[in-house]
């Protein structure tokens, strides 16, 4: 139990937030916590559930004094909320933010920085379908990785707010925001708005074969389904400001994907069997290197 931070405030009370909170608590990381949320219902749910050691009804009470600032809203609010605090930051104060895109998050939030205090985005790659004050959890960013993207930031400071996630939990790496958000459009992104289009198909298919594309839903389509729960206004954000490596993404797809089309119109087995086994050895890598803790047969067989 190491307070690493006096006073840790957090704007915006999803998933996210929520999680931070009861990490921080699990880890005794801060001194004190707290929280202000946009609407008052969202303030209300957070107090009624213990969320935080203090919410405040503005945001100006929720950064005053305050050692880590965390923006915890969707990427597009990034802009106005850091407006909006930005005059009302101390001196030597850390600004971190927990957006899924990084380099338009600096570009909205760094105008509004002033001298002396410093500005750390940050990734956590950790989350559910939830969202909302009551979907965190402590234990979400454990062995999940936390990338930084720090542009430039105070050496001492960065350092120290790596510190801070690795006691939630996480690994962390740094990486530069460009690269970031390229290797997340791969990772993240894209995967959603495939899924998002894959469930939007079923929908669409549904209306002809009534209840059965819900019954008969294998557990690959299920998958789908889940993420495709994810939440709305979050991820228009993220596809709005993570548009050109997004679309380089789903190119390269879309290519790929004529390229499947083709071979089963022509019945090319072998192109769809090689293509299939480089896809499994990708998996299997995964497997190996340790990275997906929540695979049915994981640590069932122990390395050599
Ligand atoms: N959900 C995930 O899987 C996940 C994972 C990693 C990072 N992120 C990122 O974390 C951030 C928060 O995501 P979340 O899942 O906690 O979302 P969430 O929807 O659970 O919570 C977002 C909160 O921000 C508030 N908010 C929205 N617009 C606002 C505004 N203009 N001003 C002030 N508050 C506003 C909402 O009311 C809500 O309290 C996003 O930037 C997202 O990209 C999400
Ligand atoms: O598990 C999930 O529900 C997620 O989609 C989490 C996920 C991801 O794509 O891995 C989603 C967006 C974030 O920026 C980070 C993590």
């Amino acid at each position: 139990m190491t307070v690493m931070y006096n006073r840790v405030a957090l704007i915006g009370l999803g998933l996210i937030a929520s999680s931070l909170f009861w990490a921080m608590k699990r880890g005794g990381l801060a001194g004190e916590t707290v929280g202000y949320a946009r609407s008052a219902a969202t303030r209300d749910t957070a107090r009624n559930i213990g969320l935080c050691d203090r919410i405040c009804d503005s945001v100006a009470d929720a950064v005053a004094d305050a050692d880590l600032v965390i923006l915890c809203v969707p990427v597009g609010a990034m802009d106005a909320v850091a407006a909006e605090i930005g005059p009302l930051l101390k001196t030597g104060a850390v600004v971190s933010d927990v957006g899924s895109v990084k380099r338009a998050v600096i570009d909205a939030v760094s105008p509004h920085i002033p001298d002396g205090v410093h500005f750390i985005p940050a990734h956590p790659l950790a989350g559910t379908e939830q969202s909302g004050p009551e979907s965190g959890f402590a234990e979400l960013f454990d062995n999940r990785w936390c990338l930084l993207t720090p542009n430039g930031a105070d050496a001492a400071e960065v350092a120290k707010l790596r510190t801070y996630w690795e006691a939630l939990g996480s690994n962390v790496d740094e990486m530069d925001a460009d690269h970031h958000d390229l290797v997340l459009a791969v990772t993240s992104h894209t995967p959603h708005l495939i899924a998002y289009t894959m469930v939007g198909v079923a929908d669409d298919l549904s209306r002809v074969s009534e209840s059965e594309v819900v019954q008969f839903s294998a557990t690959g389509f299920r998958d789908f389904t889940r993420i495709a729960a994810s939440d709305p206004t979050m991820w228009r954000d993220v596809f709005l400001n993570n548009k050109d490596a997004t679309l380089e993404i789903l190119g390269r797809f879309t290519e790929e994907l004529f390229a499947l089309q083709r071979a089963i119109r022509q019945g090319d087995g072998d192109l769809l069997h090689d293509y299939f086994t480089r896809t499994r050895s990708i998996r299997r890598g995964i497997i190996e290197a340790g990275q997906d803790t929540d695979a049915p047969n994981f640590g069932r067989y122990p390395k050599p």
